[in-house]
């Protein structure tokens, strides 16, 4: 009974513990289903999903090629994240630990018919009832060495393409309210016009994620983008006949994931390719350094996560963070260093069997320190926040540790919330968070990574 209540959070990480912890007694899912932030409606219709099957011959891609030229729609999703430890460290090649979460970004890519006879590019950011567009012509002449897409080779954005794209992002005449939006139009012209090239089409970008608050939403955006555009390269086959969600192949995960992390790249400065690799993949990875390892979980973490709301750039705090080591070299290798044992720490403890040595209580407690250790060592990195030390406090009083996720400088908190806590001090520590102004919610963690749906194909 209980287990079933946890399996709509857990869902697809832990499966086997799941029995091992009947006895929790915590109801989450009344959280779940009245915190979570509203799933946006999906013309899209869900059915099971299936891996790409690797073998796709070129019957396959000129099956492709035809229904491209018909109207052609593809949606692509990519998750968001938590990073459980190890944030900003990560960047300075220290281990970090984190986790899909059941928010998506949603892009849809569609190409005109010949009969629509439109020669622009399109850029609709739905929730924000935002939309640009380039007149085809207008990208050739601004970036005259894009447009010779070579979609198998993810390249860096030269330090030309980026100003030029910044003009063409400036003509757009952003509100200045939503001007952080800017770092994200650029992404997505440079990724559509390296892996697309010049054409017309029409990009529809939704997001069930808060922007800009550690979820990750620029990774989100940039692996989304990715499968989408690369959906019609020549460099992935796939199955068009498929209906519903469809998984990509190893292969082609590791080429869409470069080609987000090039975009990453534009948005953050210096990022560590944890936020796209988590998104690609999904689940729960250790990272350390661009290499991933797979990791299962064997305790069944609920997280409850406190949006601030206070904005913040992860670029800026990244930076930020960078020149804080130039000052202290030392003084922070060290710090790194800690965190790097705090995450290969904590991937031990959710991986090991239970029962074994250590009860489910214990194993929490034990998460529950390196959070809070983790925590201190982001103090010392400058990337704390009133807003984030209110949360902290607060939870506190219920014996309860949190930590920031993502860049931090506002945004996101993760509060850890034990298995057998009751109901009543959820309820509590929610309300009283939300007294601050500040939302509440959870989600579940550790679900698919990427994946995309075809419609229009028959
Ligand atoms: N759905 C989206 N539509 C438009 N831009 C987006 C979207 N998602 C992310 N972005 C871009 O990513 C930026 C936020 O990224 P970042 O500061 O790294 O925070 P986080 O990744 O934690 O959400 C936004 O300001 C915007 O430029
Ligand atoms: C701070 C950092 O570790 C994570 C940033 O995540 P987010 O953009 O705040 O969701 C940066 C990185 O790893 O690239
Ligand atoms: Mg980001």
């Amino acid at each position: 009974m209980e287990s079933m209540r946890f399996s709509h959070l857990t869902h697809s990480l832990c499966t086997e513990s799941l029995e091992e912890y009947q006895e929790a007694s915590f109801n989450i899912n009344n959280y779940y289903n009245s915190r979570r932030i509203q799933f946006n409606s999906t013309k899209f219709q869900e059915k099971p999903n299936k891996t790409r099957d690797t073998t796709t011959n070129t019957k396959k891609k000129k099956k492709k090629k035809k229904n491209t030229e018909r109207e052609m729609e593809v949606k692509a999703r990519a998750p968001g994240k938590i990073i459980l430890s190890g944030e900003h460290a990560v960047v300075h090649g220290s281990t970090a630990v984190a986790a899909s979460i059941g928010l998506y970004t949603y892009v849809t890519l569609r190409f005109p018919t010949s009969s629509e006879n439109d020669d622009t590019l399109k850029l609709q950011l739905e929730d924000l009832s935002l939309e640009f567009s380039w007149p085809i012509g207008k990208l050739k002449e601004a970036l005259p060495d894009l447009g010779f897409p070579f979609s198998s080779t993810p390249t860096p954005c030269s330090t030309e393409a980026i100003s030029s794209i910044s003009v063409l992002v400036e003509e757009q005449n952003i509100p200045e309210a939503k001007i952080g939006l800017s770092s994200g139009i650029s992404a997505f012209l440079w990724l559509y016009s390296s892996i697309i090239g010049f054409k017309p089409a029409t990009v529809v970008v939704n997001s069930e994620l808060p922007l800009g608050s550690g979820l990750g939403s620029s990774a989100a955006l940039c692996v989304a983008l990715s499968a989408a555009l690369l959906s019609f390269s020549d460099s992935v086959n796939l199955d068009l006949s498929h209906q519903g969600w469809l998984l990509f192949g190893e292969n082609e995960l590791e080429l869409l994931n470069k080609w987000a992390f090039e975009g990453e790249k534009i948005l953050h400065g210096r990022p560590s390719g944890i936020d796209n690799t988590v998104s690609t993949y999904g689940n729960m990875i250790k990272f350390r350094s661009g290499n991933l390892t797979r990791i299962k979980s064997k305790v069944p973490l609920i997280m409850l996560i406190t949006n601030t709301k206070v904005g913040r750039n992860t670029k800026a705090l990244v930076a930020g963070v960078s020149e804080r080591a130039i000052r202290h070299p030392n003084a922070m290798s060290l710090v790194f260093n800690a965190v790097d044992s705090i995450s290969e720490e904590l991937s031990i403890i959710i991986q090991s069997d239970a029962p074994d040595d250590l009860s489910l209580t214990e194993k929490e407690e034990k998460i529950a320190e390196l959070m809070e250790m983790n925590q201190g060592l982001l103090q010392c990195m400058g990337v704390s926040h009133a807003s984030i030390e209110t949360v902290l406090r607060t939870t506190l009083k219920y014996k309860l540790t949190s930590k920031l996720t993502g860049a931090g400088g506002g945004g996101c908190v993760l509060t850890l919330l034990p298995t057998l806590l009751s109901e009543t001090v959820v309820d509590k520590v929610v309300s009283e968070l939300e007294s601050c102004g500040f939302q509440c919610f959870t989600a579940g963690i550790g679900g698919n990574g990427v994946e995309i749906c075809f419609s229009g194909s028959s």
